[in-house]
């Protein structure tokens, strides 16, 4: 669904707002993202460092990478379409005395504002959540500096993500609300390929994220069958 030619679904931007207000609890909704945080920082870090780079974190929602890419010493402006997520996310600046300049504008129009403005462009979990991720991919690649680095983390889709990331998230281990997930939203690395071959990004680089329900640890591991992460250069 469309929301008057914006490329965001109203209804998924209902779901985040929803929940916004239990987005810093690591016991809440929001576990996964807490926990798959310092990996996601530490693998963006072999690539560019973050202290002094000027990032974008693109559906920030409560600010969990936004924030914690702040703590790393990056300067850091986070946008998203969710009013309540922005609004949690500005108050936790508040506990925390973090900088953080959040936004909400669409990704495509601040591409068209502050175009080869970026060091890092980072889009976390929030392509399987849009109408059109190939605009979204297209604007971020527009918004990082020649040379600049773009990271896309998104969920693959087979029958092992379905049985994973939504039977199992969802209904087995409830580790996210039923219906946070639309398995034909999923992404194959080879079509987020396909889209960032399409906006001229380069130097693609991918790895797996994986949960293990014994343990209950997440990892950076090359099975990118589930969760993954692609690494782009602009
Ligand atoms: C699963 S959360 C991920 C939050 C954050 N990126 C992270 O990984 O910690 C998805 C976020 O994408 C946001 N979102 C969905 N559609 C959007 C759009 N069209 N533009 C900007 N943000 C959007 C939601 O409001 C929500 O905050």
């Amino acid at each position: 669904m469309e929301n008057d030619g914006i490329n965001a679904d109203p209804l998924e931007l209902e779901k985040f707002s929803q929940l916004a207000h239990r987005w810093w609890d690591p016991n809440s909704e929001f576990k996964p993202l807490h926990e798959i945080n310092p990996l996601r920082m530490d693998y963006i870090e072999q690539f560019s460092g973050l202290k002094g780079k000027t990032i974008l974190d693109v559906g920030c929602g409560g600010g969990i990478l936004s924030e914690g890419m702040a703590v790393r010493g990056a300067n850091v402006t986070g946008i998203d379409l969710s009013d309540k997520a922005l609004k949690v996310a500005k108050l936790h600046l508040l506990e925390s005395g973090q900088q953080v300049d959040y936004r909400k504008i669409t990704v495509e129009s601040l591409a068209t504002e502050q175009p080869h403005h970026f060091d890092i462009v980072t889009c976390m979990e929030m392509l399987e959540h849009v109408p059109d991720p190939h605009s979204v991919v297209q604007a971020c690649a527009q918004l990082a500096k020649p040379g600049g680095w773009v990271f896309f983390s998104t969920i693959n889709r087979n029958p092992k993500s379905y049985l994973f990331a939504i039977i199992g998230a969802e209904y087995i281990l409830q580790l996210l609300p039923r219906g946070t997930h639309e398995y034909a939203k999923f992404i194959k690395p080879s079509e987020l390929a396909r889209m960032a071959r399409a906006a001229n990004l380069t130097g693609e680089k991918i790895i797996g994220m994986t949960y293990n329900p014994i343990t209950q640890v997440y990892a950076l591991e090359p099975d990118s069958s589930v969760n993954y992460i692609m690494a782009y250069r602009a």
